[in-house]
């Protein structure tokens, strides 16, 4: 067979931690196991996943790594309600209990949860050891892999405990979205039309054009937008690294979402349904404050109910003004003690990060989305 062209999009940081986050199908064996141990310092690996992506995607990882490196897996239980400091820990047992020592690396074989925990670890483990990302969901592949930010949950607030540490690459095979359920892929796309909204006016023009091909699994439409998002983010990632400023654009949505999947209990909503409201509620409050007009909020709209992602709350949520408050509160962005949120403001693709914005306007849009969810009249 012959092999895989991939595109390569390259993360640049200072000091010579640069690496490639790679986007290819096909990948014949040799090729992946040459790639990936051509990033995997020292001669052990941990393989970490989760009990519903070990008996899909575990034994052929596995395997490639086997190639060149002595290999220990660890299959940890699946769900954003898993995203806790008690299940890292079993990532560290295990390392230890194998004898793990600093010259070794951890590979993340899952989705944003997997990710996002096997990075911590990573990042605490003998203060720091290598890892690799290998996303295997939309939203893994367009965000969470790429950018360093690695936590757990806390039950007062979402990736309250974490640490900024870069993977030394990341692997992508978009053939692997087949077996991804279309929830699940509708959540990652929350994320693409983020990038749309708050920096890539012509991806989001893509995106009103392309989501039937998208949601279809196309192969040219996924591999347009892992790529586009990827290098999106990696151009964010590369202006501010530790989000003293612009990085924080990323977080379009996710005060309001954060607090959604907080306050709705972990699990009950996947991250980007979460976001997907958030970014509802803060396209609204721009709106509402005259930053943005009608049309655009009608576009904002109308793309994330393309994408089949919900862009208010349900009538049973749990959610009220009280709820969102508390949360938002204890929002990483908070300075001060001034809340800062994201914006949208003017033309499509322009966004402002900010704590100079109408209070009311906030509490409005809030009471608004909470009182849709009652049924009451707004
Ligand atoms: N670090 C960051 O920058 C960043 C960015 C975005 C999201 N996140 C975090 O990522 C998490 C959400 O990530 P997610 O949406 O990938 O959720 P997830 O990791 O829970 O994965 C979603 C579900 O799909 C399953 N799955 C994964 N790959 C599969 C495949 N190929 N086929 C079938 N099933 C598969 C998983 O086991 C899980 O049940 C949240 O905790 C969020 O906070 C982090
Ligand atoms: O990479 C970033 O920066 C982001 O904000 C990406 C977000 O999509 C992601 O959900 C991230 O985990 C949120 O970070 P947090 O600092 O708000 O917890
Ligand atoms: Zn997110």
């Amino acid at each position: 067979m012959s092999e895989s062209t991939y595109d390569v999009v390259k993360v640049d940081l200072s000091d010579g931690r640069d690496y490639p986050i790679y986007i290819g199908t096909g990948y014949s064996e040799e090729q992946a196991a040459e790639m990936l141990s051509s990033h995997i310092e020292g001669s052990k690996a941990l393989l970490v996943t989760n009990d519903r992506i070990s008996p899909m995607y575990l034994e052929k990882y596995e395997s490639l790594i086997r190639q060149n490196k002595e290999v220990h897996t660890l299959v940890l239980p699946d769900g954003e309600e898993k995203k806790t400091m008690e299940v890292l820990q079993l990532i560290l047992d295990k390392a230890l209990e194998v004898g793990l020592d600093r010259k070794c690396t951890f590979l993340a074989l899952g989705g944003g949860v997997i990710g996002d925990m096997v990075g911590f670890a990573a990042a605490i483990y003998q203060r720091g050891v290598n890892f690799i990302q290998i996303p295997t969901t939309v939203m893994a592949m367009v965000d969470s892999s790429v950018g360093g930010k690695t936590g757990v949950n806390h039950p007062l607030g979402k990736n309250m405990i974490g640490a900024f540490h870069q993977p030394q690459c990341v692997f992508i095979d978009t053939d692997n979205l087949s077996t991804l359920p279309d929830r699940e892929l509708q959540s990652g796309i929350s994320e693409i039309i983020k990038y749309g909204l708050i920096r890539d006016a012509d991806l989001f023009e893509w995106l009103e054009e392309n989501m039937d091909s998208l949601l279809k699994r196309d192969a040219l439409a996924l591999r347009y937008a892992v790529k586009r998002s990827c290098e999106n983010k990696a151009e964010v990632v590369k202006a501010d690294e530790k989000e003293a400023g612009v990085r924080a654009t990323l977080n379009l949505g996710h005060t309001f979402g954060h607090a959604i999947e907080s306050g709705s209990g972990y699990g009950t909503w996947l991250h980007g349904e979460a976001v997907a409201i958030g970014t509802a509620m803060a396209a609204s409050m721009s709106a509402r404050m005259e930053w943005i007009d009608q049309g655009l909020l009608k576009r904002t709209y109308d793309l994330l109910e393309k994408a089949n992602l919900p862009i208010e709350l349900p009538l049973d949520s749990p959610m009220n003004q009280a709820t969102f408050l508390k949360y938002m509160a204890a929002d990483k962005k908070v300075a001060n003690g001034k809340l800062r949120l994201i914006l949208l403001k003017g033309e499509l693709g322009n966004c402002e990060f900010t704590g100079d914005f109408d209070e009311g306007a906030m509490v409005e849009t809030i009471d608004n989305f909470v009182a849709e969810c009652q049924g009451a009249a707004v």
